[in-house]
């Protein structure tokens, strides 16, 4: 029995000691180095120059995926150096160094060799003879396509709008770089569906060998359709940083005709994203240039083809006032709604704006919610950038533009039934707004009158102004 405990404590022991020490990794060289006894092995050199001293471009190819790796830092030697953008630092493999990859569940090894006496410097592989055939090909080809994820990355964003067409001008856009700060985290949807569209852009950006072998073009549209102020120009943002794509904003006022917007499809580039907004309202207009059917060809024509890896993304406040053509199954690949906003979505701009996780004027907020009550996330959002010294009157000020909001929806859908039944003229027939009416602003005004807010709603805007009396309504 006395053995026994003392072997308990022994291996005990000896485990502290190899976990805390350097004996783990003596042990684990001694057991490589027992295994590559036991197998045959294949290496390959890369070079970083040619024979002609031309830099060897694979030899960068493979150190930025290398570099890249989270197993370089478990190397024995490895060198910090400050990145591109300011408090980024980057891991670089330090001369004879190993990196153990896995590839297809084969082990590739990577030696970081520098010659003693002309300094050269290569990069040896050594892979078993065994997996040689199955991996070589796919792995080269998988560093290429990492070490192009990579470039894309670090590539500066730029946004083009295109200009009116005048011959002398050279070209149809015009570029800024592009610094909107919005990403994928601080756009507000719903977290199931905003992971589903990332997980979808992701494995779009991976399918260029899927597309090719289905004879299709490697582009996909996106139809964002919600009021305004809820997120759309925001969410084309983050989808532009997420993916480093340059945008290309067309604005279809300065679009002569259907020529000419096939052109400005011409002139732009892979890797792109491709925005039309507010499409309802331009095709509202009835305008002839360019047409409908131009535009049904800029989505999915033959000059759509043109430059691959694109995706073209398409804004409108409302599908019902949208010509059922552009909407057929088979045209537009992901239509996504963005809607006004619920409790979930006030409780993620709370804490985005506020800081605030719970309070106790949450479940007042969520019972107004439940009656119905409509404001986009512009709007709460602004009551709450507005009121962020005081949470509390953020919150208080957000249950009033509710309540409001709620009375004004009963009030208008009354007097529209009496407007129906012939008695009363609507909120509409009398110029007040359906969202807010006077009688209820004033009210607000009267509670929280030191605060003032500009809503971006196209169908009413509402303002309050700490020196105004009464409120101003468009
Ligand atoms: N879902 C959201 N997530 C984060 N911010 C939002 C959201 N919705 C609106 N906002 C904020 O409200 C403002 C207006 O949003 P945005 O311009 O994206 O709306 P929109 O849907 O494009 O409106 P419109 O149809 O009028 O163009 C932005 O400053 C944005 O930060
Ligand atoms: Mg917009």
């Amino acid at each position: 029995m006395i053995w026994y405990l003392i072997a308990i404590i022994a291996s005990g022991l000896f485990l502290k000691i190899l976990l805390k020490t350097s004996l783990l990794q003596i042990v684990k060289k001694w057991w490589r180095f027992l295994e590559d006894g036991c197998y045959v092995y294949q290496f390959y050199r890369v070079p970083q120059f040619n024979h002609n001293m031309q830099e060897n471009q694979l030899y960068r190819k493979v150190c930025t995926y290398l570099n890249s790796l989270p197993c370089v830092e478990d190397s024995d030697f490895t060198n910090l150096i400050s990145g591109d953008k300011s408090n980024e630092i980057s891991l670089v493999l330090d001369s004879n160094q190993i990196v153990v990859d896995k590839f297809l569940s084969a082990r590739v090894f990577w030696i970081n060799e520098k010659d003693e006496f002309t300094g050269l410097k290569s990069l040896v592989m050594k892979i078993r003879k065994k997996d040689k055939r199955r991996i070589l090909q796919p792995y080269l080809q998988y560093i290429h396509s990492v070490f192009d994820e990579i470039e894309q990355r670090k590539k500066e964003v730029r946004l083009f709008v295109n200009v009116d067409n005048e011959p002398q001008r050279n070209g149809r856009w015009r570029s800024v770089p592009f610094t909107h700060p919005a990403t994928f985290d601080t756009v507000v949807m719903d977290t199931d569906l905003k992971d589903k569209v990332k997980s979808d852009l992701e494995s779009f950006q991976k399918s260029k060998q899927y597309y090719h072998r289905l004879g299709k073009v490697w582009k996909r549209s996106y139809l964002l359709n919600g009021p305004s102020g809820t997120g759309k120009s925001t969410f084309i943002a983050g989808i532009a940083n997420l993916l480093n794509y340059d945008v290309y904003d067309v604005d279809l006022s300065k679009v002569t005709d259907d020529s000419d917007l096939r052109m400005l499809l011409l002139q732009t580039t892979s890797k792109s994203l491709i925005v039309i907004e507010d499409l309802d309202s331009y095709l509202g207009t009835k305008s002839t240039a360019p047409s409908l059917s131009g535009i049904l060809n800029f989505m999915d024509g033959l000059f759509s083809c043109c430059g691959e890896e694109r995706i073209m993304i398409f804004t409108i406040n409302n599908k019902d006032q949208i010509d059922p053509t552009v909407l057929r199954p088979g045209r537009i690949d992901v239509h996504i709604h963005f809607p006004l906003c619920n409790f979930n979505s006030f409780k993620t701009l709370a804490n985005s704006h506020l800081g605030l996780k719970d309070h106790k004027l949450f479940p007042q907020v969520e019972e107004i919610f439940q009656t119905g009550a409509a404001l986009s996330p512009a709007e709460i959002g602004e009551i709450m950038i507005s009121n962020r010294s005081s949470p509390t009157r953020a919150l208080k000020t957000v249950i009033s533009a509710l309540q409001i909001n709620t009375e004004s929806r009963a009030a208008t859908r009354h007097a529209r039934r009496l407007s129906e039944s012939g008695s009363v003229r609507t909120a509409e027939e009398t110029g007040e707004s359906g969202i807010f009416c006077r009688e209820n602003l004033r009210e607000f005004k009267k509670l929280y009158g030191l605060l003032r807010v500009r809503s971006c709603r196209k169908d009413s805007s509402y303002e309050f102004d700490t020196s105004d009396e009464y409120l101003v309504m468009r």
